[in-house]
């Protein structure tokens, strides 16, 4: 049971005198994690596209919800666990793709594994990773010490060179990785006025593009090696990484490529998300990017139920603005089989490596099972719309 840290944490506190190491809350993370993070480093991580409109928005959009909880409900049995493209998943919880995660802990990626794998949360790893996505995917599978093996998605971004694309996705496939996850929504930066005002852009300096620099089709496109000729490596890097060509049709082309299963992240529209059922994928994650693309989009909540109309019965994940317990609720009552967490984790990251990513995941599962058994629900698969009402009506 998740809610038995809440426990741990009273004894600890009451008969022994120690509080937890880290804050217990999303402000809390934030907060500290601020203190810790270099002024460029935060700016990166916590800033969003133009006026951070659509970020704002992601929140807001879940405080339109409410939950009513229902009494004297047996919830003694409680399971929260679901079934995501074939696997069971102790929580409906996964890692959201986040790049040049050095930026926020020396270790990066491998820490995040580390962490995620020892609260059994699935980690998609980003093209845009610090890390070579098979140093992650050993972090990830490392089973030494009490860590059992974790689980790995990979996210693509779709180089305009297309065999670069390609063997990205081989390469995954040979690391281990379980899905590719196609983010559709980033093939450029838009505009971000934090990273601006301080002209920070990691990728320039060489973080962030360790997929492409280790990677043989990139190498062979340059005359020197990346160690040799590191200015030339990331000049090709910087004109081939996004390709504002694809379509519709490159994901039916990636489908024939191969077996894993393929989902699309960055689908705000029930028309595309039917598009990528139509052209193979087995699901979508509807995102707006945590509001760091198009500012003045939707709030990502608030485009869930259509998608959901549209594609029920495909995997449709969930992301932008998750907080807390009550939030995965909500996403999750709106049809969200599972939802990923991007800033929190990436805080918990700044805080304590490793550990600070255990500690955050640990607060969110058990906020979650305490939110969803208060509210008198045993079982995830209970959680439905009936769960919620409008805070206007
Ligand atoms: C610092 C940072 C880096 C990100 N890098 C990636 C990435 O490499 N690939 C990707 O698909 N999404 C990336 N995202 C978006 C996240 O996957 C996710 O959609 C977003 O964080 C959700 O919003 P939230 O963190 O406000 O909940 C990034 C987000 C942040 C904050
Ligand atoms: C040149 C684009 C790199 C983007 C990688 C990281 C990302 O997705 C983000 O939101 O930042």
């Amino acid at each position: 049971m998740y809610s038995n840290f809440q426990n741990d944490i009273y004894a600890k506190g009451m008969l022994g005198g120690v509080r937890p190491a880290y804050p217990t809350e999303f402000d809390g993370w934030h907060e500290a994690a601020h203190q810790k993070l270099t002024p460029e480093a935060y700016g990166y991580i916590a800033g969003s596209a133009g006026l951070e409109t659509t970020a704002h928005a992601n929140r807001a959009a879940f405080a339109r919800w409410e939950i009513i909880p229902r009494m004297l409900r047996d919830t003694s049995k409680r399971d929260t666990s679901v079934e995501i493209l074939g696997k069971r998943w102790d929580a409906p919880i996964a890692l959201a793709p986040i790049g040049v995660m050095t930026i926020a802990h020396e270790e990066g990626e491998v820490a995040v594994a580390r962490g995620a794998s020892r609260r059994g949360v699935p980690m998609i790893a980003s093209t845009a990773a610090a890390k070579p996505m098979e140093e992650i995917a050993a972090a990830l599978h490392d089973t030494s010490g009490n860590e059992t093996s974790g689980r790995g998605w990979y996210q693509l971004y779709w180089s305009s060179d297309r065999d670069v694309a390609l063997s990205f996705v081989r390469r995954a496939e040979a690391a281990g990785f379980e899905a590719i996850v196609v983010t559709v929504d980033t093939w450029q930066l838009a505009w971000r006025p934090r990273d601006l005002v301080q002209a920070f852009l990691p990728f320039l300096r060489g973080e962030g593009v360790a997929n492409f620099l280790s990677d043989p089709v990139f190498q062979s496109r340059l005359e020197k090696s990346p160690q040799e000729d590191p200015e030339a490596a990331i000049r090709l890097w910087g004109s081939i990484f996004g390709n504002p060509a694809l379509t519709f049709d490159d994901i039916a082309w990636l489908r024939e490529q191969t077996s894993l299963p393929i989902l699309v992240k960055g689908i705000q529209h029930p028309d595309d998300a039917t598009a990528c059922i139509d052209a193979g994928a087995d699901g979508v994650v509807v995102s707006n990017h945590g509001g760091r693309q198009v500012d003045g989009a939707r709030a990502s909540l608030d485009c869930l139920p259509d998608i959901v109309s549209a594609i029920g019965g495909s995997t449709i994940l969930f992301d932008s603005g998750v907080r807390c317990g009550a939030d995965i609720m909500k996403a999750l009552a709106l049809g969200a089989d599972a939802v990923l967490i991007g800033r929190p984790m990436v805080y918990g990251l700044a805080l304590g490596g490793a550990e600070g990513v255990e500690h955050v995941l640990q607060c969110l599962q058990a906020d979650f099972e305490l939110n969803m058994v208060l509210s008198g629900i045993g079982n995830v698969a209970d959680i439905d719309r009936t769960c919620l009402v409008r805070a206007d009506d």
